[in-house]
């Protein structure tokens, strides 16, 4: 019954504050081992508990009873899901610890579902939503989900072809799929006489995410209302069709999970599971996601690699030691030995490079560390070997912001033709002074002579670029165009 179950969620979120190992003792003392309950279970449960990467489990009883068993190494494969809304068009940080606990399941040799919502996005989860959703266009929303899908698609592959060696276990099967190929094909009474009997209005509206949105302002819609009882006969349907046993989902998921949880115990009489990751929050306390607009994305279109790896290496000791345990694969003792290095050699910084390096290679694979560390060596080490070989997309992502130009070489160009033909510099004798007193500088090499003709391989890189800097910022990348073999012999 659903009250019970509720009751029973409570007492377990309290039990599990003084489980989780992220959870501080009054104070902000980190808890001793001792002080806690004795990890409940073994193998997958008991290894991801410890990681902190497993938070909550429904129902709470599970964690001791059947979800150790079920999850022990060399036991049959289970299957988990977890859905995302493509709500944008690309994944972004947040969702990767969800992806994170997929991949867990994978190691341990289970299979699991990525499930793209792309039927439940043009709804809108009510879930932590202080105000309705936008409709998401039904063209939006296939768009978003195909980009979905290559972005989890990618992720599956990068892990197997970077991240696993076999390790004498089988890796488990992934599948990618989009909840709009069996919602959209059900008929609107088939959906309520399937589901509307089973999950009750006082439990749906006892949950926290609906009062949230009863009491807003602008009140709460059908649509959004009806959310939890969709992704609920998600649940269903991929218990059905591929065997699904377990649900994983953010923290703020739980209410819709114990949804799910509810329907498909009801109808098969089967035991199912709700597992959640901890929110990965910003340095405010913020969800980071798209909602709050503080989202790190993971298509590079949008966050490049070297933007993934510089918001990783800016972690702060207090967070590091953490996220080396929610986002990279590394075993517990090989991350406390990187943790006693970086105690004795705190200025090198090595947590997080490490963990920067780990996540942007699982993200972008092999050449997209490689990029990261490329432009983080032209940028803050003003290397010009590592400027000189980076690619035109490198350069526009490095200097996202930078106007990019493109300028016809002439025999005879200047400095100070370079530096007016980007804009970069105000008309006149006051542009000529600003070279001069030295704010100019071109591939990271002051130049003080305004009329300095441009050397190849010095002012022009071989890519053909010229990374134009004036003052402290002001970054201008310039490309030179029709470059020909006789010109750069001149
Ligand atoms: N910051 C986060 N930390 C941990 N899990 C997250 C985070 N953001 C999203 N998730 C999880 O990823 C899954 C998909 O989330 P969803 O598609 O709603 O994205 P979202 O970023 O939460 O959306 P929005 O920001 O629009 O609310 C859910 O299980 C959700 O809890
Ligand atoms: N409701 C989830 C996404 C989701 C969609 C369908 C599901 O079956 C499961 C999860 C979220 O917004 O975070």
């Amino acid at each position: 019954m659903a009250a019970p179950a509720l009751r029973a969620g409570h007492r377990w979120l309290f039990g599990l504050r003084a489980a989780s190992p992220r959870l501080q003792a009054p104070g902000g003392r980190r808890q001793s081992h001792d002080q806690r309950p004795r990890a409940p279970a073994k193998g997958l449960l008991a290894a991801q508990l410890e990681r902190g990467l497993f938070q909550e489990i429904f129902p709470p009883q599970a964690a001791e009873e059947q979800l150790p068993g079920l999850l022990e190494a060399g036991r049959l494969p289970v299957t988990a899901y977890c859905g995302f809304d493509p709500t944008a068009d690309s994944l972004h940080v947040g969702h990767l610890l969800a992806v994170q606990g997929l991949l867990h399941f994978k190691r341990a040799g289970h299979n699991v579902v990525a499930l793209v919502g792309g039927a439940t996005a043009r709804l809108g989860d009510p879930s932590g939503r202080a105000e309705e959703r936008e409709v998401l266009p039904e063209e939006r929303a296939q768009e978003n989900a195909a980009s979905l899908r290559r972005g989890l698609q990618r992720l599956f592959d990068n892990h197997r072809e970077l991240f696993w060696s076999g390790e004498g276990t089988r890796l488990g099967r992934a599948a990618v799929l989009d909840n709009a190929s069996w919602l959209e094909r059900e008929s609107v009474v088939g959906f309520l006489c399937a589901v509307g009997g089973h999950l009750r209005m006082g439990t749906l509206l006892s949950r926290q995410s609906c009062k949230a949105r009863l009491s807003s302002p602008g009140g709460m819609g059908l649509a959004e209302f009806l959310y939890p009882a969709l992704q609920a006969y998600d649940f269903l349907h991929l218990h059905r069709h591929h065997g699904c046993r377990i649900q994983l989902g953010g923290a703020d998921q739980m209410g819709n999970i114990m949804s799910g949880h509810d329907l498909v115990s009801k109808v098969t009489g089967e035991d199912v599971f709700g597992i959640t990751v901890p929110l990965i929050t910003s340095t405010t306390g913020d969800k980071l996601g798209k909602s709050a607009g503080n989202a790190v994305w993971l298509n590079r279109n949008r966050t490049s690699p070297f933007e993934l790896y510089q918001y990783f290496v800016r972690q702060p000791d207090s967070a590091v030691k953490r996220y080396l345990k929610l986002f990279t694969f590394l075993p517990l003792p090989e991350i406390q030995h990187i943790m006693e290095m970086h105690a004795k050699e705190p200025e090198k910084w090595g947590p997080q490079k490490r963990l920067a390096a780990e996540v942007t290679k699982l993200v972008h694979g092999k050449a997209g560390l490689e990029s990261a560390k490329r432009c983080t060596r032209a940028l803050y080490y003003s290397d010009i070997a590592a400027l000189e070989t980076m690619s035109d997309q490198e350069l526009q992502e490095l200097f996202r912001e930078a106007p990019y130009v493109e300028l016809m070489l002439e025999p005879g160009t200047t400095v100070l033709d370079l530096c007016r033909k980007a804009n970069a510099i105000v008309d006149g004798p006051r542009g000529y002074r600003d070279i001069r007193s030295g704010g100019v500088s071109i591939n990271h090499i002051k130049v003080t002579d305004p009329d300095a003709v441009l050397v190849l391989g010095q002012h022009i890189l071989n890519n053909g670029l010229s990374l134009l800097r004036i003052g402290k910022r002001n970054y201008y990348v310039v490309k030179w165009l029709q470059l020909s073999h006789e010109e750069q012999k001149c």
